[in-house]
């Protein structure tokens, strides 16, 4: 009964993570790759910045409503998931100055692996060696469904440079932040609530300094004024940033940073999916094969994972 009661509520955290960050998505694009007159929006630290706050005021407003149990987790571990946890996303969104938003996005589907790998080895979680042919399966197939083939014309052809060391970082800093999260998990198991308010505390502190000290504050100000519609795009973003992180925590605090981590990957695909479906596009081989290795991952992975995850802490203590 109350494993069908958790299902439940996994697929109900899966749902909502898709819907809100599709928008959250194209709103991240619109920000960082649209135009404005002649401009483009640089200001990355500062975006980040307002995305922290924002989720920090959510999640406060959410605290105020019941009443909490103690959080003992350690303030160097929520000190230390916000600096990386603030880095992946400071590097992800610079990333796109330099490529665009699919390359990203194909980038960045591999999180799953970073964060596995980190976790057994920072976060001492143990996975049974299926899982890791699972993961594997879903991420390859994410990446060879989206990969787009290289423009014929040489003189598109990207080299391997700024965009993708700024990728690979992210994805560095994704692992390091679900490592430490798994440690949290396991040693305090604490509420999505409290997990989310602090992760978003100190980085909102740490990038205010960086703002201020980089002097992006002025930039971001005088970008605004002359270009005020981007207010909109910066406030939807906020706001389905918080609402989705909210549901990130909840998945986070209950199954842990892998299960969270190929959601949002396979979200990911999803939203491909359904606008190939959508636009009637046809689906090349490569694509074909991508889609079924990842439905083969998922469905292996619901039916052979099924209950084998390793009991936190608290669940012991019980
Ligand atoms: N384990 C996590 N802990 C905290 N926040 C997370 C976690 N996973 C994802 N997020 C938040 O959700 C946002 C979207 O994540 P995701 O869909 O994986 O895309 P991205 O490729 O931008 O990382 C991240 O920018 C981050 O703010």
């Amino acid at each position: 009964m109350a494993k069908t009661k958790s299902e439940i509520r996994f697929i109900f955290y899966a749902v909502s993570i898709f819907i809100c960050y599709f928008i959250f998505g194209m709103l991240q694009e619109k920000i960082n790759r649209g135009k404005y007159g002649n401009e483009r929006f640089t200001c990355t630290l500062s975006l980040v910045l307002i995305t922290c706050l924002v989720n920090y005021i959510f999640a406060k407003i959410l605290m105020l409503s019941w009443k909490h149990e103690k959080d003992t987790t350690r303030t160097a571990y929520y000190f230390s998931s916000a600096l990386t946890y603030l880095l992946g996303m400071v590097t992800s969104n610079m990333a796109l100055q330099w490529v665009n938003y699919p390359t990203q996005v194909v980038g960045k589907a591999a999180k799953p692996i970073p964060v596995m790998i980190l976790g057994v080895l920072i976060g001492r979680k143990v996975y049974p060696l299926k899982k890791y042919f699972f993961v594997f399966l879903i991420v390859s197939g994410v990446v060879l469904f989206m990969f787009k083939d290289q423009a014929k014309n040489a003189t598109d052809y990207q080299q391997f440079g700024i965009g993708e060391i700024l990728i690979l970082l992210s994805l560095t800093m994704d692992g390091l932040t679900g490592a430490v999260q798994e440690r949290i998990k396991s040693e305090s198991s604490p509420t999505a609530y409290a997990m989310m308010l602090n992760t978003n505390w100190w980085s909102t502190i740490i990038v205010s300094l960086g703002v201020v000290l980089s002097g992006e504050i002025f930039k971001f100000i005088s970008f605004v004024t002359i270009h005020p519609e981007i207010i909109i795009y910066l406030t939807g973003f906020a706001f389905t940033g918080a609402l989705g992180q909210l549901f990130i925590f909840y998945m986070v605090s209950e199954f842990g940073p892998l299960p969270c981590s190929v959601v949002t990957t396979t979200r990911k695909f999803f939203t491909v999916l359904a606008s190939v479906i959508i636009f009637g596009n046809v689906l090349y081989p490569r694509q074909w094969f991508g889609a079924i290795l990842v439905f083969s991952g998922l469905f292996l992975d619901i039916f052979y994972s099924k209950g084998k995850s390793q009991p936190t802490k608290r669940e012991l203590n019980k």
